[in-house]
């Protein structure tokens, strides 16, 4: 005798065979399924319903043929960020930690309902996609190029807040797990049976078939590191095994993306540590990373405006005035450069991480700020752009400062889809350092004050 689950919109629920329950991912009037906020609560609903739902196991699949999930909605957390922003000081890292720890707790309480639960995958399972996965006991993934599991969230200055820093790598180890959490890698289907990640790669269309043959065994409902027999290692062990790495993607990134250091703290210091501590660990490092600036800027323009540019692109209406605007900053570029010592302007340009040649300076212009207007900036930032100080911040931020100017004069017009994908161009095409989100997003948080401070050496 089995019970209903609570009413979902974003999944369907069946009955496969005796006990054996289907839910079915497919958000209605979406073309690939996402964690909204909506999708969360339900997934929790229901992690809450199992253990007293009298199935002897659940499957969970995609009803969307172009992937299983795409991981949290990156344009409801590109919201979140202003509730957040909006909040006093003082009170934003709990806003942000209690409006994301649903997701961690809602795979937290499906992985320990004592029923067992398979992902049938068809496709890509990213971001919270494969978190959701990783919290299953059981994953066959179908045997197509297109499947894969990856946890994208730092191409965007996140981390994975759903437990996907704590069971990737107790799955399959610190050094497999990393270049996944910290450059985006994908496991294949075949990969990730070899790395562990996944259980069974099954011909496309018998993934559900192989999850209720797995289910009709009567396995243990137990993740590994809620066995007995799960050995923690120490904090020194995990420490030392990742204190290379740390040195490396600080030297490479100069300290400048957040998202790097947060996901390897949350490995450090989260793997030492039983399962509820350390999804609990992982969020609290989540909600110290939501409320800074880099997030909701790569958001806004390595993901909203990557997504107009490529449809702009798709339907051959790119604007021209992106080439312009790039344009126009490797030209602010040069022209700053001719007031400073090339060595310098080579220092400052690398310190904050430009990733462009910056050509020998031409004759100096004078850079105007009258194109600035008087716009707020929604709150200082916290990091170095708000006040450079010393020379390699003084000349990249007048670097900064000139290329607004030169985005605003050339880009006045463009409404804010189009200023996001600029910025995606900007960065793409003329080297804007990704983790300011491009001149509009950095225009638009430290606002004209801030962009006045910073080509104040430069302004006459
Ligand atoms: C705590 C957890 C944090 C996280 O999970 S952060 C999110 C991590 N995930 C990602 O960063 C993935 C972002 N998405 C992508 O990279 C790409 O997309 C895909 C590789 C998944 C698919 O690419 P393609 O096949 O070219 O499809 P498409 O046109 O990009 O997307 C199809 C539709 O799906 C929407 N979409 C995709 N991913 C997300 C997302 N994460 N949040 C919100 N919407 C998303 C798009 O906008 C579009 O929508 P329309 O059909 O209306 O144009």
């Amino acid at each position: 005798m089995t019970t209903q689950p609570p009413e979902l919109i974003e999944f369907r629920y069946e009955l496969l065979e005796d006990g054996i329950g289907h839910l079915v991912f497919d958000m209605p009037g979406r073309t690939m399924n996402v964690f909204s906020n909506r999708a969360i609560h339900e997934a929790e609903a229901v992690a809450d319903w199992l253990g007293s739902s009298g199935l002897r196991g659940l499957v969970i699949s995609s009803g969307k043929t172009t992937a299983f999930c795409a991981g949290a909605d990156l344009g409801e957390l590109a919201q979140a960020y202003a509730m957040i922003i909006a909040a006093p000081e003082d009170q934003r890292w709990q806003i942000g930690r209690d409006h994301f720890a649903p997701i961690g707790r809602a795979f937290r309480k499906l992985e320990t309902a004592d029923v067992p639960v398979a992902f049938a995958i068809n496709g890509l399972a990213l971001g919270g996609g494969c978190e959701f996965a990783l919290a299953g006991h059981y994953r066959v993934l179908a045997d197509t190029p297109a499947t894969a599991l990856g946890l994208p969230e730092s191409l965007v200055g996140l981390l994975p807040g759903g437990g996907g820093t704590q069971r990737l790598p107790r799955l399959v180890g610190i050094e497999a797990a990393m270049p996944v959490l910290l450059d985006a890698a994908r496991f294949t289907a075949a990969d990730a049976v070899a790395a562990g990640v996944a259980h069974r790669v099954v011909p496309a269309g018998q993934e559900i078939a192989a999850c209720v043959e797995w289910i009709r065994s009567g396995p243990q409902p137990k993740q590994p590191w809620d066995r007995a027999d799960y050995r923690i290692p120490s904090a020194e062990e995990v420490a030392a095994r990742l204190a290379g790495l740390r040195r490396a993607r600080q030297e490479e990134t100069g300290g400048h993306y957040p998202a790097i250091t947060a996901i390897l703290d949350c490995v450090e210091f989260g793997l030492p540590l039983p399962m509820d501590a350390a999804v609990g660990k992982e969020i609290d490092i989540f909600a110290d990373l939501i409320k800074r600036p880099e997030p909701r800027d790569m958001i806004s323009s390595l993901f909203l405006g990557k997504q107009t540019w490529q449809k702009q692109r798709k339907s051959g209406a790119l604007p021209e005035v992106y080439d312009s605007i790039a344009a126009a900053i490797r030209q602010s570029w040069a022209n700053v450069a001719a007031r400073f010592e090339p060595a310098d302007v080579e220092a400052a340009a690398r310190w904050a991480r430009l990733s462009a040649t910056i050509l020998p300076g031409g004759p100096v212009q004078p850079v105007s700020a009258r194109v600035l207007g008087e716009h707020p900036g929604i709150a200082p930032t916290g990091i170095w752009i708000d006040a450079p100080q010393g020379q390699d911040q003084v000349i990249a931020g007048a670097l900064l400062g000139a290329a607004v100017v030169a985005a605003l004069e050339h880009g006045r017009d463009l409404d804010a889809d189009s200023r996001r994908a600029a910025d995606f161009h900007s960065i793409s095409a003329a080297g804007f350092p990704a983790y300011l989100g491009g001149p509009f997003a950095l225009y638009d948080s430290i606002g004209s004050d801030g962009v006045r401070r910073l080509i104040a050496p430069i302004a006459s």
